[in-house]
């Protein structure tokens, strides 16, 4: 099975368009488990990580704020395919605030220490795309501005430890800082995005400055814990599931990627992760794309970073 793939504007490197992710809830079974940390591998999320790598995932998302750099390394290690065959994105964890409660970094003084360990947890000589995280830079979370943490990420590039870097949660504002004292552009621009979160404005801005948007959380619509019993995409989602013979998440995941965005998605389950690469063997047909595109926009949801990016 080929996957097929986005490719980087400044390096033409290719990458799977679809990733398989090693945070939500694969993170909080290690944060919860004190048994385990950044240096010790949950034998459980090895396994899943395994699985999802046999079942045909050739994308791994990781971050040093999963904790699962190590279960991601190992994983790779007991899959048996080359390295060369795999693209591993890692994420430098600048702190964070959520809910209004404030999270240091692991690592306050900058993404270049980040990566080493990173390195040293994933035992890799490299890793295909190193992300900053989020956009709190506060003295408070970490011991660099933005622009310092950029010059760290410019200077793994240089040494060959990371092929690509990019952000990840970055608005405009946010990017346009970047790209003014930039050496190298950030290639990849990684996002909460969905058919209720379309985030217009940061896509268009990414696809003017040649920068790849990657979508998590791509499945939120499916999640009536999240968006309600009787949200509006319901009766569209079933209708066009049953059309082009797909699983509502199929379909999902679809749109996602006919928008030109790249999928950031992730399961425990075997045969969802078997079954996720049917998203490649239709097309959602204009006129269906564009409704699901408008039905979508009549509701708004956002999952995470609600203090960022909702403060106005
Ligand atoms: N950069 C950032 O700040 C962030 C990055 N991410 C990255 O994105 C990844 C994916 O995010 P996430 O929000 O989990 O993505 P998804 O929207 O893909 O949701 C995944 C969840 O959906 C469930 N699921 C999968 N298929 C189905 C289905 N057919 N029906 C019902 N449930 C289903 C999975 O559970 P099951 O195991 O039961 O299949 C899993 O819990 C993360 O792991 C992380 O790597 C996520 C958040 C923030
Ligand atoms: O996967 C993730 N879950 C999270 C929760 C809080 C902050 C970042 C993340 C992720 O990247």
């Amino acid at each position: 099975m080929s996957i097929p793939t986005f490719t980087l504007s400044r390096t033409g490197d290719k990458i799977p368009a679809v990733g398989f992710g090693s945070g939500t809830k694969h993170k909080f079974e290690k944060l919860n488990k004190p048994e385990y940390n950044m240096q010790t591998v949950n034998p459980n999320l090895v396994t899943i990580f395994t699985n999802a790598i046999d079942n045909g995932f050739r994308h791994m998302d990781t971050a040093e704020a999963y904790l699962t750099r190590v279960d991601v390394g190992q994983a790779i290690k007991d899959s048996g395919v080359d390295r060369s065959k795999l693209w591993v994105t890692d994420k430098y964890d600048q702190g964070w605030i959520i809910n209004g409660k404030l999270y240091r970094s692991n690592t306050p003084s900058g993404p270049y220490e980040s990566l080493k360990k990173g390195l040293k947890h994933m035992n890799l000589e490299y890793v295909d795309l190193f992300l900053i995280h989020g956009p709190y830079f506060l003295k408070a979370t970490c011991h660099v501005t933005v622009e310092h943490a950029w010059r760290q990420m410019e200077a793994l590039l240089e040494e060959g430890l990371v092929r690509n870097i990019g952000v990840s949660n970055f608005d405009v504002p946010l990017l346009q800082k970047v790209l003014k004292m930039c050496k190298y552009k950030p290639q990849v621009n990684q996002i909460e995005y969905h058919l209720y979160l379309q985030e217009e404005k940061i896509v268009d801005f990414c696809r003017e400055n040649d920068i790849l948007v990657e979508g998590f959380a791509p499945l939120t619509p499916l999640f009536a814990d999240k968006v309600g019993e009787d949200a509006p995409l319901n009766p569209i989602v079933k209708e066009l599931s049953g059309k082009y013979h797909v699983e509502p998440n199929h379909l999902l995941l679809r749109w996602v990627y006919q928008s030109g965005v790249l999928p950031i998605t992730t399961s425990s389950n075997v045969e969802r992760m078997r079954s996720t690469f049917k998203m490649f063997d239709f097309e959602i047909e204009p006129e269906d794309f564009e409704r699901l595109k408008k039905i979508g926009q009549s509701f708004h949801y956002r999952g995470f970073f609600r203090d960022y990016f909702e403060k106005e």
